[in-house]
């Protein structure tokens, strides 16, 4: 069975652009504004220009609308999306791209209909089934490590060799190799490269090196 409502092929086609412009996308919980600039600027310097901004705070949309006036150059997404007025607002102001951590039918309908692509989250194969009855073949995976990681994935890629994924929660330097070995997945998603401490110190070099140490071990 497949929904009246289809996403079109040419939002796969922007989703894939997207995931496949580099292995790792990096998930931001911004608290502080004057944060913002900076902590995109390090990420960018160090390899990486797709960036996810968790809409988790208070000065998240006004953080997404900084970043996108400074560094015009960087792929913005807002992510921890979990309502359609939270879409609507991402529509707003302009983003990429948006991530759910979870997708209810009604996300993926607006998602299928909205101008900006959604990545929507899954954790179940029940869930995947649901968004593929909405044309979707591109998820993230949430949350990976706790779902049974990438032995979890792999297994996915039996009944849908189709979907793709972006693994993400729990994912680190080390086990992102595991990740990103398998077909069925694009790129994966973390914060290990901008960790809470080094973002609270202002350690924006700390974080470039970190982000380089990524880039360099999984080059696109
Ligand atoms: O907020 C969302 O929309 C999420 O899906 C959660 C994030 O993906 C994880 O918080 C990132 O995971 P860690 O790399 O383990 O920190």
């Amino acid at each position: 069975m497949s929904s009246a409502i289809q996403l079109p092929q040419a939002q796969t086609d922007r989703l894939d652009a997207i995931c496949r412009s580099g292995a790792i996308i990096p998930v931001l919980v911004i608290e502080r504004l004057d944060h913002a600039v900076p902590l995109a600027k390090a990420l960018v310097e160090g390899g990486l220009n797709v960036l996810e901004i968790t809409l988790r705070t208070d000065c998240a949309v006004d953080a997404i609308k900084r970043i996108r006036e400074a560094l015009p150059e960087a792929i913005v997404g807002a992510g921890t999306v979990l309502s359609l007025a939270q879409y609507r607002i991402a529509e707003e102001i302009g983003v990429d791209f948006v991530v759910t951590p979870g997708t209810t039918p009604a996300l993926y309908e607006y998602g299928a209909e909205s101008e900006v692509p959604l990545l929507p989250g899954t954790a179940t194969v029940s869930e995947v089934v649901t968004g593929w009855e909405y044309g979707y073949r591109r998820f993230k995976f949430f949350p990976a490590e706790a779902n049974g990681g990438a032995k979890a994935l792999k297994s996915f890629g039996g009944p849908l060799p189709e979907a793709l994924f972006c693994p993400t929660g729990g994912v680190t330097v080390d086990n992102a190799a595991d990740y990103l070995a398998l077909p069925n997945v694009m790129c994966v998603g973390g914060s290990w490269m901008a960790p809470k401490s080094l973002i609270d110190s202002e350690d924006w070099a700390g974080i470039t090196r970190l982000t380089r140490e990524a880039t360099e071990r999984y080059p696109r």
